[in-house]
């Protein structure tokens, strides 16, 4: 018998899902078998592995004898409570990394985690776990300096700031016992900065991956933190990690860090 854990994908047809695929593509630990698409997406019904023996297609439900262990989602914050809603629905772990959620969306995570395991992280890269704790550090160790997040991302990504730079305002805010949303400065709305505020800037443009460089500057002197990813493969193999690392685990909330500490 394999002991493959069997995962439902729900974002399939995305960056992130075919990524997903791919890494997945060279292993045996864990197994696709149902892989979810918007309705009219092109991919509905088509085969997830062309070319090969194995059967599974494309599908904008998931079948009611679809015997899977978690559901992992890397959709649009749109079609998030969909992904959510499923994984409640048939009592299935949930891992998530769509970002644009708004406060509804972050209560409805909190609620689930009562009746099955849930993990979100803004970014599953393990360089970003360790750049959060570096910003942490250095948030509290200047108090006073200026603290900028600067985030660069693809053209046809949906959210900005990116989940990952407000993760790492939040990291930043948290490590100063400031109120984020008092700190947070956006584009879009200020471009003053009182003294202690934390700033976003986004930059879109053609295929960038994903770059996140934390700002802390005073009168003469700066520190940059920067992290850049240059390949999706990165979030997927930490999205897989998350999986095998949930399936079985008691209904909670968990972090990508309880999946690198244990
Ligand atoms: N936490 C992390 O480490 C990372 C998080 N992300 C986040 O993950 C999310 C996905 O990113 P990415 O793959 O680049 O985005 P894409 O836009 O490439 O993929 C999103 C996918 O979701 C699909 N979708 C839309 N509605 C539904 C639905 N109802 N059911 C199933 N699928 C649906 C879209 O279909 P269609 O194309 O047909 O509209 C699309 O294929 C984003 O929020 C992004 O910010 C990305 C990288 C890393
Ligand atoms: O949309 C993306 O591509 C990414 N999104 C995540 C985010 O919003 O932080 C993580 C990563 O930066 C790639």
């Amino acid at each position: 018998m394999s002991s493959s854990i069997p995962v439902v994908l729900h974002g399939a047809g995305g960056r992130m899902g075919q990524a997903i695929l791919r890494v997945l593509g060279g292993r045996d630990d864990v197994a696709v078998v149902a892989a979810l698409v918007r309705r009219d997406s092109p991919f509905a019904g088509q085969p997830v592995h062309p070319g090969s023996d194995r059967a599974l297609h494309y599908a904008s439900t998931l079948a009611a004898d679809v015997a899977a262990r978690v559901l992992v989602d890397f959709s649009v914050a749109a079609a998030f409570d969909h992904g959510l809603a499923l994984a409640l629905e048939r009592k299935l772990p949930f891992v998530s990394g769509t970002t644009g959620l708004d406060a509804r969306q972050h209560d409805a995570l909190a609620r689930a985690a009562e009746s099955i395991p849930v993990l979100w992280a803004a970014n599953f890269s393990l360089g970003v776990a360790v750049l959060a704790r570096l910003v942490a550090t250095a948030a509290k160790a200047l108090p006073d300096w200026d603290c900028e997040i600067v985030e660069a991302h693809h053209a046809r990504k949906q959210d900005a700031p990116s989940g990952t730079a407000l993760m790492l305002g939040r990291e930043a805010a948290s490590a100063r016992s400031q109120d984020f949303d008092t700190v947070a400065r956006f584009p879009h709305t200020d471009s003053v900065r009182p003294a202690g505020s934390i700033g976003f800037a986004s930059v879109r443009a053609a295929d960038i991956v994903g770059e996140h460089t934390v700002m802390f500057a005073t009168a003469g002197e700066r520190i940059e933190l920067v992290h850049r990813a240059t390949d999706r493969t990165i979030f997927a193999r930490g999205a897989v990690a998350a999986a095998r690392w949930i399936a079985g685990r008691p209904p909670g909330r968990y972090s990508l860090d309880d999946v690198i500490s244990s």
